[in-house]
């Protein structure tokens, strides 16, 4: 069942430079050309997406394509130039500014790349700090600040001060001051970009545990296109403000909508982003040597299958729905489908 839709935008642009609002009342779909010739930078062009409750979906492209600009459009940090959003069923373009400050604070989590960490606060400090701007009393405040601290895996840190944190960990306390106000949706712009790679991969993980704890709605961006395959259910690849394609990491290597989608995903492995549940058979009664997930790419799961002679059972929870074979598992590894 398709899940519900949080966020909607419609037709969305953001244009920067001089008249950007009459340029578009008499243009309504301009070109690059005429964009240049107008002097101005299309950072979000004729943007449509619709956000899912519960997905985690990854906005994705290169420095510049406007990844950044279209977070903000969907948080109205940015107002956009045209175009309609949606959240919760209620129009965020015609907002009152209190409304805003209201949804943001209540309804919008977001962490960001730089860390961003109050200083002269404690762990425990920092995670209360939006519970304290709503209003909420010390004790509740603490209480939800330990939680989330435990959550993030910082529990016996809490009186440190950001200064005595590695980078992983204050991104940690980054990633639980924004969940202590429990947000509906959650933007997170390059959150582990300044992190050295095996750290990066290790919040990654952590990130996908704390995900299936906390079923958000998170809009996650980045540029780093293993990053986006490892935790999307769908990606929005974006360049020069245009989004080209939306899809699962499966369907956008398998069927890349433009020349650009192929170009960049050509070099991902098959095995990366295929999925158990797209190679299996049905089941045919066959003893079987293991089960393996429905969702599971074939990289997770190819060493136990490879291994043996007997098909495994693909299982969703505790449902068998097919089996696969060591052959299945090889085609993907060496590209025969
Ligand atoms: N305040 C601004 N004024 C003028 N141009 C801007 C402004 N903010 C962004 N831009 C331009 O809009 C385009 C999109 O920028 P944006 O920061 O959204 O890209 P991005 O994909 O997030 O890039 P990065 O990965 O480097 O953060 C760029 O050409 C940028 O120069």
């Amino acid at each position: 069942m398709t899940k519900p839709v949080i966020l909607d935008c419609r037709n969305v642009w953001k244009l920067y430079g001089p008249q950007a609002d009459t340029f578009l009342k008499t243009n309504a779909t301009p070109s690059s050309a005429d964009l240049e010739a107008a002097n101005l930078i299309g950072a979000v062009r004729a943007v449509n997406v619709q956000i899912r409750k519960g997905e985690i979906f990854v906005i994705m492209g290169l420095s510049g394509s406007g990844k950044s600009t279209l977070v903000r459009c969907m948080s109205r940090l940015v107002d956009s130039t045209a175009g309609e959003i949606r959240f919760e069923d209620k129009d965020l373009l015609s907002a009152s500014e209190e409304e805003l400050i209201q949804i943001r604070r209540k309804k919008m989590g977001m962490v960001f790349q730089q860390f961003a960490l109050l200083p002269h606060l404690t762990v425990l400090e920092n995670a209360a700090f939006p519970l304290d701007i709503q209003g909420v009393d010390k004790k509740t405040r603490e209480e939800r600040a330990r939680e989330v601290v435990e959550l993030v895996g910082l529990k016996g840190r809490e009186g440190y001060f950001p200064r005595e944190l590695s980078g992983g960990q204050q991104q940690r306390v980054g990633i639980a001051r924004s969940l202590a106000a429990e947000p509906e949706i959650w933007f997170l712009d390059e959150p582990f970009s300044a992190l050295d790679p095996l750290i990066r991969r290790e919040m990654q993980d952590e990130f996908l545990r704390l995900q299936n704890i906390l079923h958000k709605t998170i809009v996650f961006i980045t540029h780093d296109f293993d990053e986006a395959i490892r935790l999307a259910d769908r990606i929005a690849v974006m360049k020069d403000g245009i989004i080209e394609q939306v899809a699962t990491p499966e369907d956008l290597v398998l069927q890349p909508a433009t020349d650009y989608v192929a170009e960049f995903t050509r070099h991902v492995s098959r095995a990366k982003v295929i999925r158990a549940a797209s190679v299996m058979e049905p089941l045919n009664g066959d003893s079987f040597a293991g089960e393996v997930f429905h969702n599971a790419v074939i990289e997770a799961i190819a060493d136990p299958v490879e291994a043996s002679d007997l098909p495994h059972k693909v299982m969703d929870g505790d449902k068998p729905v097919g089996q696969i074979s060591r052959k299945a598992v090889i085609d993907v590894l060496v590209g025969r489908r």
